[in-house]
């Protein structure tokens, strides 16, 4: 028999201590289903059911004076069960979601005619806050969670929220929470009035009992969190507060409804008062829960957590091994970065280089790294004074003797790589994995003079590596699963999310978006203004557009890169004199202050009029404008020439098995060349546009431009038999899924497809 997953339990006091019990975070409602057939619809909200269940019956009894609500295993709650998102996005079909915010949360909880304290531990997060918010009181155990972080999923928080947490904690401070969607502790809840104590984890049931007895007897104030109006401020005060924000959510989140949508919900509820904020709010929510921003963040969460999971690696039994301490070779952008993200997790890190010079200067930058860091506020001065006190620079391999992994850093050389790795095989212990963080040689060469290919890996970290949040862990045919699983927990110990990637030029990341360069060239060359591509690929989400990149990163790694590319895949390489033509001119972006864009300390890049002349003479040497003329283009146009190319390599690197689901390509796009999380990852979007639109103009363009755009086959499969590019079922199993689902039509059943 299915556990309960919310109890109820009366004490000797008369205090009823409902309990929700759903492990892992106690999300709040459980669907059943893996396939829904229309015509067989169940869904179980368990816990959602099973609160307005318990929440009656102490209402009903004699015996019970007062209530108390907390969560098993010392998690409040998690919020709203996310998987209820997907299901209403796979069907369409917003009656799923079930009625709380009247229902439960006013009717039974606010209004209930016995008091009702939460005791809250570990973490309140959307709508596990929301039900507290409900509440009489909250008691809260030391360092918990307490949070509404809906607007991150494309939705605002919907049991209520909106309206009583500016009640509690004053507009400002809710503005700030919801828009930004960080949580804060409960030691500041209590100062900000969330919290009314903080109490020991053991004694939290106790405390939150006592209080809400003294509730009942009106020794402690009977809170209606709805029906408070002293923190709101004058009305004036609270719409200019409200007018600031648009104004900033306009600015920093244009493309994503929920920040507006949120604030004129709170606006709601100022002027016309709780109630009918909390009505306002249902609606709104329900709008955005069908909204593609919606979808494709929902989408990500899930993405990125489902790239934890890779067949035959974490799911055959084996633990990872312990990794305390770590060497890094080379002490440059990359080296540094990646010592800095290690110490600042309590990895012990000896760093090497070739001389006391360059040694020096890797020290200072992650000590600079380390500053920058605190100056920003993200790091107190005893975390970093830790920190340091983790790194040793050295100049040979004799502290490599108990290393547990090596991560080589150095400049892309296949002998130098070579050399280094027949050292550390010597130099280091048998179990000790060795990583190399190359972004463009092939493993198999890196580790060819070495007997160990079974622990040689690709720990490839985006620059800078203590920020940037992707780790693409590339493995070879003879990678042990065992050190794909030890650099996945290092991974994750040091705050990346890591994925699995297979190897070939490029891995996953830089393979499937260097048509990105190559597109922009291209368009630039048939006549396009560069500063127009930027702009219109910035609005469609990227923080900035290709050229300001190619500004940022330098041209040298264009044209190393560049090579590289045109080397392993030459059929579909597009040749442009214009990056050479820049260096000629003495420009090499960001780095010299010379680029497409003017570079001043203090203000933003503008423009540099002065790159026009090359501009054209790149467009002169190519001479692929038609008739000599520019081309005309739309917005979205330009977006899809840049950009469908990234799809259709993106489908070769899925077919190829060098990512194991389309969702991890999803999850690398985002977190690696920052693609807008709002727009679900690359080949998520990609089938909001429908594979068929994205084949059909890749393959006029392709009769035009030539094989730069030529469709790929597996894109040319999926669009011919309308199937997602997320899809994971292979073309055999779709044949026979169609076949039977034709056969069962007339009987007047319907499929809904719940693509994995
Ligand atoms: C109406 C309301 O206003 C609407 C809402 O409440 S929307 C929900 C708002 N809540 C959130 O956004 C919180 C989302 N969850 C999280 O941020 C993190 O999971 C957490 C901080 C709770 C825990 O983090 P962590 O300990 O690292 O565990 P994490 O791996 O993320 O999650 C553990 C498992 O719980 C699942 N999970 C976490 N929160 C969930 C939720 N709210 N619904 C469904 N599943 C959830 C994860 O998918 C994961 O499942 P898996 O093991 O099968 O992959």
């Amino acid at each position: 028999m299915a556990e309960p997953r919310v109890t109820l339990d009366v004490g000797n006091d008369g205090v009823a201590v409902i309990t929700i019990c759903n492990p892992p975070v106690n999300a709040l409602a459980i669907p059943n289903l893996i396939v829904l057939l229309r015509a067989l619809r169940v869904l179980l909200i368990a816990v959602i059911a099973g609160l307005k269940e318990k929440f009656n019956e102490a209402t009903r009894r004699q015996d019970v004076k007062a209530i108390v609500l907390t969560g098993k295993g010392r998690r409040f709650s998690g919020g709203f069960d996310i998987t209820v998102f997907q299901k209403v996005h796979e069907t369409g079909d917003v009656s799923l979601m079930p009625d709380v915010s009247v229902d439960l949360v006013v009717n039974m909880i606010e209004d209930c005619k016995k008091p009702v304290v939460a005791a809250v531990e570990g973490l309140a997060l959307g709508g596990g806050l929301e039900l507290t918010m409900g509440c009489h009181a909250r008691i809260a155990a030391p360092k918990t969670q307490l949070g509404l972080p809906e607007l991150t999923l494309g939705v605002i928080p919907g049991f209520g929220g909106t309206q009583r947490l500016p009640r509690l904690v004053g507009l400002s401070k809710a503005v700030e929470m919801m828009l930004s969607s960080k949580p804060i502790m409960s030691e500041e809840g209590r100062k900000l009035g969330l919290i009314d104590a903080i109490v020991t984890s053991e004694e939290l049931l106790k405390v939150s009992r006592q209080w809400a007895l003294d509730i009942a007897a009106r020794r402690k104030p009977w809170m209606r969190s709805l029906h408070r109006t002293d923190k709101l401020g004058s009305l004036s005060e609270a719409r200019e507060i409200l007018k600031t924000a648009k104004q900033q959510a306009k600015k920093t989140a244009p493309n994503m409804p929920q920040h507006l949508v949120c604030l004129d919900v709170i606006e709601e509820g100022v002027i016309h008062g709780g109630y009918n904020g909390v009505l306002k709010e249902a609606k709104a929510f329900k709008d955005l829960v069908l909204s593609d921003t919606a979808k494709g963040l929902v989408h990500v969460f899930f993405a990125q957590r489902t790239t934890s999971k890779v067949p035959n690696v974490t799911d055959v039994g084996l633990k990872p091994r312990a990794v305390k301490k770590a060497a890094v070779i080379g002490g440059g952008l990359m080296g540094s970065g990646i010592a800095t993200a290690l110490i600042l997790s309590n990895i012990y890190v000896v760093l090497k280089e070739v001389n006391p010079e360059y040694l020096l200067k890797g020290i200072k930058t992650i000590e600079a790294n380390i500053r920058g860091l605190v100056s920003r506020g993200k790091l107190t001065q005893d975390k970093a004074n830790k920190a340091l006190s983790m790194l040793k620079g050295v100049l040979d391999y004799s502290e490599f003797k108990d290393v547990d992994i090596v991560i080589e850093a150095v400049i892309e050389s296949i002998p130098l790589k070579q050399t280094i790795f027949s050292e550390i095989e010597k130099a280091c212990p048998h179990h000790c994995i060795l990583a190399t963080n190359t972004s463009t040689i092939d493993l198999n060469i890196v580790g060819e003079k070495t007997n160990s290919q079974d622990r040689i890996i690709g720990a490839h970290f985006f620059s800078p590596a203590h920020v940037m949040p992707l780790l693409e862990i590339v493995r070879t045919e003879k990678t042990s699963a065992q050190a794909i699983l030890d650099l996945m927990t290092v991974g994750r110990s040091i705050k990346k999310v890591p994925v699995v990637v297979g190897n070939c030029t490029g891995f996953a990341v830089n393979r499937a978006f260097f048509p990105y360069t190559q597109g922009s060239h291209l368009l630039a060359n048939l006549g396009v203004d560069i500063f127009r591509i930027d702009r219109v690929i910035s609005s469609f989400g990227l923080p900035m557009g290709p050229f300001q990149l190619q500004d940022l990163a330098g041209y040298g790694v264009a044209t190393a890169v560049g090579k590289e590319f045109a080397k392993a895949f030459p059929d579909r390489t597009i040749r442009s004199p214009l990056v050479d033509l820049l260096l000629k001119s003495g420009r090499n972006g960001k780095n010299n202050g010379k680029g497409y864009y003017i570079y001043e300390k203090g203000s933003k890049p503008k423009p540099d009029p002065s790159v026009l002349p090359i501009i054209e003479e790149s467009r002169r040497l190519s001479n692929i404008m038609p008739g000599g003329k520019p081309i005309s283009i739309s917005d979205k146009e330009i977006v899809e020439m840049i950009l469908f190319p990234v799809v259709n390599e993106s489908c070769r690197v899925l077919e190829e098995g060098i990512v194991v689901r389309a969702s991890d390509l999803d999850v690398a796009s985002v977190l690696g060349m920052s693609f807008p999380s709002y727009r679900g990852g690359i080949l998520f979007w990609a089938d909001t546009c429908g594979p068929n639109h994205v084949y059909t103009s890749l393959k006029k363009w392709s009769q035009i431009h030539g094989n730069f755009y030529k469709p790929s086959r597996f894109l040319e499969e999926r669009a011919m038999k309308g199937i997602p590019l997320q899809s994971a079922l292979n073309f055999e199993m779709l044949d026979h899924l169609s076949a039977m689902f034709t056969s069962l039509a007339p009987h007047g059943v319907q499929l809904i497809f719940l693509f994995p």
